[in-house]
């Protein structure tokens, strides 16, 4: 009994002894892990380099956990300060990088690529992020981006002898806004060959001195066209005039001889009734028959000629009726027809003015209107509605190589192509150059991804054929869906944006980019 005692004792001591080795080696691990990670830190804060040097030499020294508690919880404090100091740091990054990107921005004459890769980089400083590192390679590309602006600022400023290389990119902006401008022209139906002319030269690279003169071209197009917009309504308005004066001088006649008559028809009345009167009175004085008859037959007849003279007055009055009446409804209907033709104009020039002359689709003006209501809608309903931007890829190609009539047709083709293969609802327009812009109202990104990649098949398998030859011509797609927060710039910009990574993703693709 009492050796199994002691062998109960025995095994308890050596179990005992077993597990306080375990926990001792596991504290040594422990403890080496710790100063590891103690030294990783180490350079952050000086304070907490300190604090954590002495950790480690009492981790060395294997002093009891207990007696170090106080201590690590002294550290673990000065460790939240530091988290919460880092998420300041990472706030102040964020917002350097943000602000000095918004004033690269706003540096007037930025190249397209250069702004398109600022708005890129503006939008990746913009997600959350857990540290500061993850800003590292922002804010290397944005010193290249200033690097880029410098260089080419220097490059304007050496160049002050040669004016086409320091305005180039300003012309090349002018030219730009003077197509788009010339496309909302199209109502000015007189000098579409003018328009047409203008439009092709500024196609090339235009010097400066070419491209005022088409400014000044389209310019007299405007004021002549201006000119007899005001011609031709003040020619409408003559007539107008003209029309209802002849109304006023037919009614006024018409009144007055109205006025004549009623006044000869009151004499005549009066003059029926004296005569009636004098026949009772004369036949009260007959003494015969005889004579009464004489009497009677005498007024008879001279009330007899006074109805006729009454009624034929009467008859006059219709005629100059009807002849007033006829006269002016021959005028309101030469006014109504003026009216008919000067309103179709109107509708015609309304509708002229919002179609690309060159692809009869919707211009960038029509656009501007349905974006506007379509926003309006969603804002109503709140159903899904999307953006696209759409750009023929390497069309410059096309033009250097088969030139611009060949450019012209491949458009036309396009424009014809996504547009049929549109529903009614959707919108399509030409937004500038080679680029269209579509809305897909109550539309989810997914369905669109799908129709968007049938539209980029379709496009691509167009036999194209320029001087005899086979010209695969392919197509890029930005898109974006609407939301809650955006303005109809930012949706527009988010969908530009994605155009700007399926071109450089290599082209002939779609590419999704919904809001973050
Ligand atoms: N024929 C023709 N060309 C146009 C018209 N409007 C713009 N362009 C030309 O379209 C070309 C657009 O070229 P870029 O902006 O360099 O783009 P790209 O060659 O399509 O290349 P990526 O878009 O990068 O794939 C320019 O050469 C313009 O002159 C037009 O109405 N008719």
């Amino acid at each position: 009994m009492q050796d199994d005692t002691q062998k109960q004792l025995a095994n308890a001591l050596k179990a005992r002894k077993a597990l306080e080795d375990t926990y001792e080696a596991q504290f040594k691990i422990l403890a080496q892990f710790v100063s590891r990670l103690s030294l990783a830190c180490k350079g952050v804060d000086v304070d907490l380099d300190n604090r954590l040097a002495k950790l480690r030499t009492e981790l060395n020294r294997g002093t009891d956990l207990e007696k170090l508690l106080p201590f690590i919880e002294a550290t673990s404090d000065n460790l939240k300060l530091l988290e919460s100091r880092h998420q300041a740091d990472i706030q102040s990054m964020q917002q350097g990088l943000a602000d000095a990107g918004k004033l690269l921005q706003q540096q007037k004459g930025l190249p397209d690529q250069l702004r398109r890769d600022l708005r890129l980089l503006l939008g990746k400083v913009g997600q959350p992020s857990a540290t500061v590192h993850a800003f590292l390679p922002h804010l290397t590309e944005l010193t290249k981006l200033y690097q880029n602006v410098l260089q080419a600022k220097q490059q304007l400023a050496n160049s002050d002898d040669d004016d086409d290389v320091r305005y180039g990119h300003i012309c090349r902006q002018i030219s730009v806004e003077l197509t788009n401008l010339l496309s909302e022209l199209a109502f000015a139906e007189e000098s579409a060959a003018e328009i047409d002319e203008i439009r092709l030269s500024l196609l090339g690279k235009l010097p400066i001195d070419a491209l005022l003169e088409a400014c000044l071209k389209t310019i007299g197009i405007i004021i002549s066209s201006i000119n007899r917009e005001r011609q031709s309504a003040e020619h409408f308005l003559l007539k107008l005039n003209d029309a209802l004066t002849s109304v006023q001088q037919s009614v006024v006649s018409s009144l007055s001889a109205s006025t004549d008559l009623k006044q000869k028809m009151l004499v005549l009345n009066q003059q029926i009734e004296l005569q009636i009167d004098h026949l009772s009175h004369v036949s009260q004085k007959a003494t015969s028959l005889e004579q009464l008859k004489l009497l009677v037959s005498d007024k008879l007849t001279a009330i007899t000629g006074s109805l006729r003279e009454k009624e034929q007055l009467e008859q006059q009055e219709r005629q100059q009726l009807l002849l007033t009446l006829g006269s002016m409804e021959q005028r309101l209907g030469e006014l109504e027809t003026d009216a008919g033709t000067f309103k179709k104009r109107i509708a015609e020039q309304n509708f002229r003015s919002l179609q690309d002359a060159l692809t009869e689709i919707p211009n960038r003006a029509a656009f501007d209107e349905r974006y506007q209501l379509e926003i309006k809608r969603w804002q109503r309903y709140k159903k899904p509605l999307c953006v696209v931007l759409a750009d023929v890829d390497h069309f410059k190609n096309i033009n250097d190589s088969y030139g611009h009539s060949a450019g012209d047709k491949t458009l036309k083709v396009i424009a014809k192509t996504l547009k049929l293969n549109l529903r009614e609802t959707d919108f399509i327009a030409r937004y500038g150059g080679e680029e269209f812009i579509m809305l897909f109202p109550e539309t989810e990104l997914a369905e669109l991804e799908k129709r968007l990649n049938a539209l980029r098949e379709k496009i691509g398998k167009i036999p194209f054929k320029f001087k005899n030859v086979n010209v695969p011509i392919t197509i890029s797609f930005g898109a974006t869906r609407f939301t809650e927060q955006d303005t109809n710039r930012s949706a527009f910009d988010r969908a530009d944006e994605a155009l700007y990574e399926a071109k450089k993703a290599g082209r002939d693709k779609v590419i999704l980019k919904p809001a973050s």
